[in-house]
């Protein structure tokens, strides 16, 4: 999927083959729930059958003795035939539901390891309408559409065959509509394929539009682009809205076609048994039974056919879905989401990070990083300081497997690994800070589900955040995050270095995670992440110089090169870029010199 802008969408053949897959993985549930609906359609065929019967013996002034048997059959047939269906609609979309809830788990699974490039480049709305509206409208399909048309069709296949069943040329009569139906279809299903990929392409257009334009409000705001993004989203609407209104037109056309089949093969129905009845060839019973039977179809053929739409639209659905869930794991980079060299398959024995001549550009834009080497010994740690621009979070990202190098490795304990493999040692925390909505003590259970109490609280204490945590309303438990008990910037970032305490990874990548708290809350913020990464190896991408002279080493990078690294004291002394920056910021923050 490299340079699309779009997540992938399976093809037809690839979906068929996910479907297969997924019901062979549950033939017992789903062979049970055909064998209900067999039923279910044999019993409901019964009563119209009987009912020709009946017509006959009265016509016949049967006594009573020979009817009621009968109407007790037509009761009975109607009773189960409506527990059968009603059972086999429970089990179908049962069936379905799961196999539905196992998709959207995978989609949404695989979505979450998406590269953080592919991400931004496809963008959010995308995946979040496959993820809900496609979602629903496979739901809808699953438990509703796909059970009814079951039982549309096997009625539909049994009716026929108890009308031939009474004689041949009953069958036939009923089954001169089934090439009306078909013609139909054909005629209909072409046309409404595209239209319902349209309408589905320009949803998802219109949703991502406006979550992009809720995610960059201030932006909006502060360009007052107001009145231009409001009219790009209501250009959106009302191609949304054409489109759906050119569907529903040729929905009615085609509704006008299915009319005429019904038309056409009841009146054969009629007219051949009227010629049968006259002939003495059948009974006035048979023959109306058969109209009745033809009849009884009207709903339940109008039901298979109508809502074929909706199989489709869900189709399409499925065909994104599964689109999404098939993306091998680091997609977008690696398609076989194995490190460059092959070798990230051995377990690291340490905690040494080293990056050896790492390249990297985003999305074919130029290169940001030009074969950069780093070395961070065991339980050291490392600055990584530079102007603006110069490549550190991206050379933090990649360190920590979040962003794939062109060329190059990143290795723990001497060993290459690729980025899933990463993940699993070393933890990053960036600027853009996340509290999950829910209870506090729930956002720092995320990073250890189960965490017991005691831990948490240690956790908390150790970054200094227990004092005001346990002065919330409700404590711990005060829900937080959005809706919630609003958090400041810097005690969303004391949380997070608690969560990494919690996750305790041998490796700790810290990108600028004092940079936005102001002085007095950088000072506080610092000693926190100190206490969170104590005993670590650590990368920290530093802003503040205070960090860097803290550091065992700095490395300094402009322009996605090192162009010097060594000890505070030993660059300041060596009077080249570094001591530059650490002049500047020393000329910027008086209480520096204090670090
Ligand atoms: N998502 C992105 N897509 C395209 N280019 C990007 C993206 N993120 C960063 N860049 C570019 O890559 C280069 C390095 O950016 P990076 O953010 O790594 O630098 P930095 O040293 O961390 O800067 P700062 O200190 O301002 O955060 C810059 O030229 C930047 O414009």
């Amino acid at each position: 999927m490299t340079g699309s802008d779009r997540l992938p969408i399976a093809g037809a053949r690839r979906t068929w083959a996910w479907l297969r897959l997924e019901l062979r993985a549950r033939w017992l549930g789903s062979t049970f729930a055909a064998l209900v609906g067999v039923v279910g359609a044999a019993a409901s065929v019964v009563p119209a059958y009987a009912l020709g019967v009946l017509v006959d013996r009265v016509k016949e002034n049967a006594p009573v003795s020979a009817i009621v048997p009968i109407a007790v059959v037509i009761v009975a047939a109607a009773v189960v035939g409506g527990v059968a269906t009603g059972t086999a609609t429970y089990l179908v979309g049962r069936v379905c539901g799961h196999m539905l809830a196992d998709l959207r788990e995978r989609t949404v699974a695989r979505a979450l390891r998406l590269p953080a490039t592919t991400l931004e480049r496809i963008g959010k709305g995308d995946l979040l309408s496959r993820v809900s509206s496609d979602a629903a409208a496979i739901g809808k399909a699953a438990t509703s559409v796909i059970p009814t048309m079951i039982s549309a069709f096997l009625l539909g296949v049994l009716s026929i065959a108890a009308m031939a069943g009474m004689d041949w040329r009953l069958g036939l009569a009923g089954a001169v509509a089934v090439p009306l139906y078909v013609a139909a279809l054909r005629w209909y299903l072409p046309r409404a394929a595209p239209k319902y990929a349209a309408e589905r392409h320009a949803v998802a257009g219109n949703s991502q539009l406006l979550v992009e334009n809720m995610q960059g409000v201030r932006t909006v705001h502060a360009y007052r682009l107001e009145q231009r993004r409001l009219r790009d989203i209501g250009d959106a609407s009302y191609q949304v809205h054409d489109i759906s209104v050119s569907v529903f037109t040729l929905f009615t056309r085609f509704v006008g076609r299915i009319n005429r089949a019904e038309f056409f093969g009841l009146a054969a129905i009629l007219v051949v048994g009227f010629l049968l009845v006259r002939s003495g060839a059948a009974t006035v019973g048979q023959s109306a039974a058969a109209a009745v039977l033809f009849h009884r179809l009207f709903n339940p053929i109008g039901m298979l056919l109508f809502t074929f739409d909706e199989l489709q639209a869900a189709a399409a659905s499925l065909a994104r879905l599964v689109g999404v869930a098939d993306l091998a794991p680091d997609c977008g980079d690696d398609p076989d989401g194995d490190d460059p060299d092959g070798d990230g398959v051995g377990e690291p024995a340490g905690a040494a990070l080293e990056l050896r001549d790492v390249r990297f550009r985003y999305d074919g834009g130029p290169e940001v990083l030009h074969g950069v080497s780093i070395s961070v010994p065991a339980g050291a740690r490392v600055a990584l300081v530079g102007s603006t621009g110069a490549g550190k979070s991206t050379l933090a990202a990649i360190a920590a497997g979040i962003l794939r190098p062109e060329t190059g490795t990143v290795s723990v304990a001497g060993v290459a690994q690729a980025p899933d493999r990463l993940r699993a040692h070393v933890a990053i925390i960036t600027q853009e800070v996340h509290v999950f909505a829910g209870p506090l003590i729930e956002d720092l259970r995320l990073a250890r589900p189960g965490a017991p109490a005691g831990e948490i609280a240690a956790a908390l204490s150790a970054v200094g955040a227990l004092d005001w945590a346990t002065a919330l309303p409700a404590g711990l438990d005060t829900v937080v995050g959005e809706g919630g008990h609003e958090l400041t910037t810097a005690q969303a970032q004391q949380l997070a270095l608690a969560r990494l305490i919690l996750v305790d990874p041998a490796i700790a990548i810290l990108d600028e995670a004092t940079a936005e708290a102001g002085s007095l809350g950088a000072r506080t913020l610092e000693e926190s992440a100190a206490a969170a990464t104590r005993g670590r190896t650590t990368l920290i991408v530093a802003h503040r110089l205070a960090q860097a002279a803290a550091a065992d080493r700095v490395v300094v990078l402009e322009h996605g090169r090192i162009v010097e690294q060594g000890g505070h004291e030993e660059l300041v002394a060596a009077g080249g870029r570094y001591a530059q920056l650490w002049r500047a910021w020393e000329a910027r923050t008086p209480t520096s010199s204090s670090r």
